[in-house]
């Protein structure tokens, strides 16, 4: 078979052995269930396109063809008529759809299409057929793999049945090798820079494919297999600049601008020795000063336990509802550095080991580096990008929309905070910045809380903070973007009592 004959003759060691483990896993599963109780769940991807020749493989393996004598598969038989299900958005490409159809005649799938979305789909579909096992091309990295095996059963509130996942383990470079050496065909959009394929409303081919020079128009594309950093496969299924609708759906890792003009960041700092009262933490409180001075407003500071699920926990919330997650500690060699795992956790993916990070730890660590996997040198697969800055000894780590702030001190974060500002891709976005004014004041905070309640409501888009120096003294804030609106709250403030009551102090 000519799959079988291409991996085994090609020079590719690697991909013979994903190509071998895989096709066994088909193969198991092949025993395991009747061939009418399994479907293959196809979607005309990339990575269901290489399941869909590897179920080929298996099956006919499976089914005991003789081989040739050169221990190759016969190339007489080519079809695995197995149940295909096909979930068919109106949002799809027209693209996906005809490579979907086409792709499905030509191996002899049984193809059946589904107009719901995945869970009454298959609700339906196992009251009608009884389906014991379905065939993904799911694998690490996908934001859906999370905590899934080769053989993982169905989520719980889902109808049962067992997902195989022959591809799991597979990278990004792994399928276009595959694709490439086999030769076989793929949906068009691939070549038109598009690296993973969502619906026509969230899927723009990657920028990092754009060929932008004066002899090529813009918005040419470099074909999906040019993209060196498999990491980056989901950067074209990210949404454009967006208007937040509300503060608790997902950004995807994309910056999106508050209808207020706001972005927004969460401080998550990992610190065993915070919490025991044996250290203080003052880089959130520069780094909320950093932030503020950029416009950009901190939403929440957060000191969690050196430990994986109290950093996945707080990572997992603050990603979804924050444009920026910065992360201070627990990054490092020591047992208790357990920053990047629970980032890792927090979108579902392993940690694997990064070739180019592990390049820059032994530039600056050499000797130092002890036993024969370097475990600094592993960090969340699929999600994570090097910020790398001639002035940092080691690139910064972002994960989509969290970043790790690997600064001992203030003097550290300052510097790395200054190369951030200065990548030519930088996420820190510059904003109006913030002003504000702030008032002291005798009056106790009795005596003011009603007048000043009064001017949040006709204030909305000032904020108004009122915090008590001492028993007599009381600092009343105004911050906000626009100085006019400033200036004209704190000046109804004093208005409302006799002169003198309050006196501009400067907080630096
Ligand atoms: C055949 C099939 C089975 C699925 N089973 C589950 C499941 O057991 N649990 C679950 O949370 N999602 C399940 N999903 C949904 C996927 O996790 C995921 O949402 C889907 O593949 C969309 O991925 P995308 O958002 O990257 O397009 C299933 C999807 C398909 C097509
Ligand atoms: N609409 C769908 N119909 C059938 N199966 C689907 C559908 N969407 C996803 N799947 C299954 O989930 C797997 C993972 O989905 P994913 O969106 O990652 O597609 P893909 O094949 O991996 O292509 P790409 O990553 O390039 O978009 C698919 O390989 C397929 O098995
Ligand atoms: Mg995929």
């Amino acid at each position: 078979m000519e799959i079988d004959r291409a991996v085994r003759e090609g020079s590719d060691r690697r991909l013979q052995t994903k190509y071998r483990n895989a096709v066994y896993v088909i193969q198991r599963a092949f025993a395991l269930y009747e061939f009418e109780q399994v479907a293959f769940s196809f979607n005309g991807g990339k990575d269901s396109t290489v399941l869909l020749h590897l179920l080929r493989a298996g099956y006919y393996l499976h089914k005991g063809k003789p081989e040739c004598s050169n221990g190759s598969l016969s190339d007489s038989v080519l079809n695995c008529p197995i149940r295909t299900i096909y979930f068919e958005s109106p949002c799809a490409f027209p693209e996906i759809n005809s490579f979907t159809y086409e792709t499905a005649t030509v191996y002899g799938l049984q193809l059946e299409t589904i107009h719901s979305d995945f869970k009454s789909g298959l609700e339906a579909l196992l009251k009608e057929k009884p389906t014991k096992a379905i065939f993904l091309g799911t694998r690490i990295g996908d934001p859906n793999a999370v905590g899934q095996e080769q053989f993982s059963p169905s989520s719980i509130g889902w109808p049962p049945f067992m997902r195989v996942n022959p591809i799991l383990d597979w990278s990004y470079r792994d399928v276009w090798a595959f694709i490439l050496t086999c030769k076989v065909q793929y949906c068009s959009l691939y070549d038109q820079g598009y690296t993973s394929i969502g619906s026509i409303y969230d899927t723009v081919p990657n920028a990092l494919l754009s060929i932008a020079d004066s002899l090529n128009a813009e918005g040419t594309f470099k074909p999906a297999y040019m993209l060196s950093d498999g990491r980056l496969e989901r950067a074209g299924r990210t949404k454009k600049m967006h208007l937040k609708c509300n503060s608790t759906s997902p950004n995807n890792g994309v910056i999106s601008v508050t209808s207020s003009g706001f972005f927004t960041a969460s401080i998550v700092v990992v610190g065993d020795e915070i919490l025991f009262g044996t250290a203080e933490d003052k880089l959130s409180a520069a780094l909320c000063k950093k932030l503020y001075g950029i416009g950009w407003q901190v939403t929440h500071v957060a000191v969690v336990q050196n430990e994986i699920d109290s950093v996945a926990e707080e990572v997992e919330r603050r990603k979804f509802t924050n444009d920026l997650v910065f992360l201070f500690g627990g990054f490092g060699p020591m047992q208790s550095d357990v920053s990047l795992a629970g980032v890792a956790k927090a979108f579902g993916v392993r940690l694997a080991p990064d070739e180019e990070f592990e390049e820059y730890l032994r530039h600056l660590i050499g000797k130092h580096c002890t036993g024969d996997r370097n475990e600094m040198a592993l960090l969340p697969e699929g999600i994570t990008e090097l910020l790398q800055h001639e002035k940092l000894p080691l690139p910064l780590i972002k994960c989509q929309n969290v970043i790790i702030l690997a600064a001992t001190n203030v003097c550290e974060l300052e510097t790395q905070w200054d190369c951030l500002l200065e990548l030519p891709n930088t996420p820190l976005v510059q904003l109006a910045p913030f002003v504000s004014k702030h008032l002291s004041s005798m009056l106790s905070d009795v005596e003011i809380a009603q007048t000043i309640s009064k001017l949040c409501l006709e204030f909305p888009d000032v904020y108004i903070g009122c915090q008590r120096k001492s028993r007599v003294q009381s600092l009343i804030s105004f911050v906000g973007k626009d100085n006019t609106r400033i200036e004209l709250a704190a000046g109804r403030l004093c208005n409302s009592f006799p002169e003198g009551a309050f006196s501009e102090v400067n907080c630096g």
